[in-house]
């Protein structure tokens, strides 16, 4: 090795891999996308590949609950995860994916679709690989990542807030545009957190060597902080 390359082996830092998980609306894609762009690592959102999965089932007719046919169909489409965390993107099959898995009949549907052996399975593996290929490392962020997908990350999280609180920050983000109702939203969560929990294979849990970090009362800017500060104290270590 010449003393250049050595030298620069030297001192960039190792790839770190980081997962965040924890139930809807704690902060784990704002967390995690503000976090990855300080620290000039990839971002992936692991929700956004279910839900790109679940309105290709929805737009072919498929029965989402229907398992056996959700897990026949479940390698047809193909998903695509751009990781930049300042322009994440998401494709199906070539078609740009980000505005139509945002709506409220895939919110519905999602958690039954993730449900199935099939189709965990699959993006499961594509997580994997992408994160594989993170130079700098990467920030992944879902349900799962620390029990099942990364279970030898370099750091995990499980961001928690109280369902309140979840749903006042999604009531905000609804306004004007579809139902603001804040019971309603609040059921909606607990709902899909639920079904989350509840499921069979790879359910929404915290790993046991995980940090939890409530956020109920913080702000964003400080569960920001609380997790950078998390991966310089891993790196460091
Ligand atoms: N600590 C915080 N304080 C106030 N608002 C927050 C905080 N963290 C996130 N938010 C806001 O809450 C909303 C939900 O955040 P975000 O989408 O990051 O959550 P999430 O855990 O990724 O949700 P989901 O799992 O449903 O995708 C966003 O509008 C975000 O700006
Ligand atoms: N690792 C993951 C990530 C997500 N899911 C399922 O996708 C749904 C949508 O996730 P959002 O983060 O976009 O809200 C979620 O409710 C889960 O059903 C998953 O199973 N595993």
């Amino acid at each position: 090795m010449s003393d250049t390359v050595e030298t620069a082996a030297r001192t960039a830092p190792a790839a770190v891999i980081v997962g965040i998980d924890g139930p809807s609306g704690t902060g784990k894609s704002s967390t995690s996308k503000a976090v990855a762009a300080k620290l000039g690592l990839r971002y992936l959102d692991t929700g956004a590949q279910y839900r790109a999965i679940t309105w290709w089932m929805l737009s072919n007719g498929i029965d989402v609950n229907d398992a056996a046919a959700v897990a026949e169909a479940a390698g047809k489409p193909e998903i695509v995860s751009g990781t930049d965390p300042s322009a994440p993107t998401i494709t199906v099959d070539g078609a740009d994916a980000a505005g139509p898995i945002r709506t409220q009949e895939v919110t519905s549907a999602v958690s039954a679709v993730s449900a199935v052996p099939e189709i965990r399975t699959r993006l499961t593996e594509l997580q994997r690989a992408i994160a594989a290929e993170a130079p700098a490392g990467i920030v992944v962020e879902g349900r799962d990542i620390g029990t099942t997908v990364l279970p030898d990350a370099d750091l995990k999280i499980f961001l928690t807030a109280s369902a309140e609180a979840r749903a006042a920050r999604r009531s905000g983000e609804l306004k004007g545009k579809e139902a603001t109702d804040l019971a309603a939203t609040q059921a909606a969560l607990v709902k899909r957190d639920a079904a989350d929990s509840g499921r069979k294979t790879s359910p929404l849990a915290k790993a046991g060597d995980a940090v939890e970090v409530d956020t109920t009362e913080l702000t964003l800017d400080q569960v920001i902080e609380c997790v950078v500060t998390l991966i310089e104290e891993r790196r460091s270590a």
